[in-house]
């Protein structure tokens, strides 16, 4: 069953056309992936779902009901959580503190502090910070920083979380870390939407892959079959990707 449902979104600023008619539904449990070059409306696609621009056209499902127009609050009520590409925590709190943020808007409809951070602390757990709890975040590294957006999100019980290049600037280890991060979100039930350029972390999770250029959907489909497209090799992935990939699918035995 389709947990989100989006069709024909459309964003304008000024003469920009960042959104120009975007369908496109995710499976309750799935990993989606959106991929595509600078520029070309990943990210608005993420603000057009969370709400924090207003549509200019289209309609958004969730769960089966209309929740096109409502207000960000409402939508993480409804267990719709995301992270943010900047990561931006509060600087005078600690991480445990900046987490239970996360509980008190979420889905869970939690009503005390100490409901809020117990479920901090549930979701520093999971996410593997809970030694780092009581540090301030400019003493975070940059991937700690990553998860403690992760956490914030989990802290806040949600159905299914955006993820807004939570891999950019990790070295290869801490992709690998949150490779297995989002893994066990998804086997822990969670919906998973993540936009993303670092294609082994796409690769390695995505159950299907829609490709938006210029703001409209280019492609959609399995993985292997998208990045073998010509027209997604063309417009971002770059001939010495694909060739890359076709020879690992050889080596390990498949077709190319
Ligand atoms: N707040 C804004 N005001 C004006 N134009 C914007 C705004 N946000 C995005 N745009 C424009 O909309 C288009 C899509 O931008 P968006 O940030 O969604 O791309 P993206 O695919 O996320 O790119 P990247 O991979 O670089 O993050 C671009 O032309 C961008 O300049």
């Amino acid at each position: 069953m389709a947990l989100l449902e989006a069709s024909e979104l459309e964003i304008r600023f000024g003469g920009v056309k960042a959104l120009a008619g975007v369908s496109f539904h995710v499976e309750a449990g799935e990993i989606f992936g959106v991929i595509g070059p600078n520029g070309a409306g990943k990210t608005t696609l993420l603000n057009a779902i969370s709400a924090v621009y207003r549509l200019d056209g289209g309609a958004i499902r969730f769960d089966g009901a209309d929740v096109t127009g409502l207000r960000p609050h409402r939508l993480s009520r409804l267990g719709i959580a995301r992270t943010f590409q900047i990561v931006q925590p509060f600087k005078a709190m600690n991480v445990r503190e900046n987490v239970a943020i996360g509980a008190m808007f979420g889905h869970a409809r939690l009503r005390t502090r100490a409901d809020w951070l117990a479920a901090a602390d549930a979701a520093l757990e999971r996410t593997g910070l809970a030694p780092k709890a009581e540090l301030m975040p400019p003493q975070l590294t940059l991937a700690d920083r990553k998860r403690l957006e992760v956490a914030r999100a989990l802290a806040m019980g949600p159905r299914i979380i955006l993820f807004d290049e939570v891999m950019a600037g990790l070295n290869h280890t801490e992709i690998e870390r949150m490779i297995d991060l989002v893994k066990s979100l998804k086997q822990a039930g969670l919906t998973v939407v993540i936009i993303e350029h670092v294609m082994k972390a796409v690769l390695a999770l995505c159950d299907r892959i829609m490709v938006l250029n210029f703001g409209a959907k280019l492609a959609e489909g399995a993985p292997s079959e998208v990045v073998s497209d010509p027209k997604v090799v063309e417009a971002y992935l770059g001939q010495r990707f694909a060739k890359a990939h076709a020879s690992a699918q050889v080596a390990a035995g498949g077709a190319p």
